[in-house]
Order: C-alpha cells, then structure tokens, then sequence
C-alpha cells in the first residue's frame, strides 16, 4: 500500500526457532527491508539483521542492538513507511531502516522461516 498506511502481520515465532524474516518491497529480488530475527542461524545469535535487496543483490546488513525477541512469542508488528525509512513497530520496541531503493509502494510481502502467520493486515 501507499507510504503512512501500516501492515500488520500477527503470528506466533516457534519455540524451536533459528531464525525467520519478513519481507516487503516490489518482488522477492527488490526488497525495500529484510526484516531477519535470528536466533541462531548464518552464525548469529539473538541478533535482529536488516537489509535490502536490489535486482538479487543483497545490501549492506544493518545489525540492530536490541533483540525483543523470544522462542514461542505470539507477536504483531505493524510495518509502514515514507520516502524516507520503513518503520517496524513491536509492542515494545519500533525500528528504522533506511528506504534505500526510494519505493513508494509495497506490492509484495513474505514472510519466512520458524515463525507461523496468524493475521496479516493492511490497513
Ligand atoms: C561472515 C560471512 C559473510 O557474511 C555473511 O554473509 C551471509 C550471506 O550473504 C549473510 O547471510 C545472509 O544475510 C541475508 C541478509 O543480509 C539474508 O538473511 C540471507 O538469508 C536469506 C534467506 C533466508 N531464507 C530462509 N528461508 N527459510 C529460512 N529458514 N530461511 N531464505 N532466504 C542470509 O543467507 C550473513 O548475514 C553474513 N554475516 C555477517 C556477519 O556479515
């Protein structure tokens, strides 16, 4: 949808999980945000990794220092953004990442890995 509206994606993150993302932007090569909890994968643990992906090619990973995340947690994060950034909001925690490919649409959105979609929402 079009910048300021929010997407709401609710689920509940595995008690077993490695890791999982979720992905927005235009196709499943150009992603505005990676947004990749891991809890133990690709060598990182309890880190939040974000990045973008022009044309199949990652960007530079943004590493962020919190890390709200816990096995089993049932979650909701509302996912907006602007010319500028895009913006995910927790129940206790909100992060920024940059809106480096200048989208002005997300037409695309996945979601995978160790964590189970209850409700997605764009609102
Ligand atoms: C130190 C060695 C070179 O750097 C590493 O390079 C890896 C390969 O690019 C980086 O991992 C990728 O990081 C990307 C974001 O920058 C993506 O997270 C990529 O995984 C994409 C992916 C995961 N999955 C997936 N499907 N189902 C599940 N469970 N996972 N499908 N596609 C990861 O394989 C990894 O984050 C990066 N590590 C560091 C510390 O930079």
């Amino acid at each position: 949808g079009p910048p300021g509206e929010c997407i709401k994606v609710k689920g509940k993150i595995q008690s077993d999980a490695k890791g999982f993302a979720v992905n927005v932007g235009k196709n499943s090569n150009t992603l505005m945000l990676h947004f990749n909890p891991r809890f133990d994968c690709h060598g990182d643990v309890n880190t939040l990794v974000c990045n973008s992906k022009e044309d199949g090619m990652w960007g530079e990973e943004d590493r962020k220092a919190d890390f709200p995340f816990q096995h089993g947690d049932k979650i909701e994060m509302c996912i907006s953004f602007d010319e500028t950034e895009a913006t995910v909001k927790l129940p206790e925690a909100e992060f920024k990442f940059p809106n480096r490919l200048g989208m002005d649409k997300i037409e695309y959105l996945a979601v995978e890995g160790d964590f189970k979609v209850k409700a997605i929402k764009f609102s």
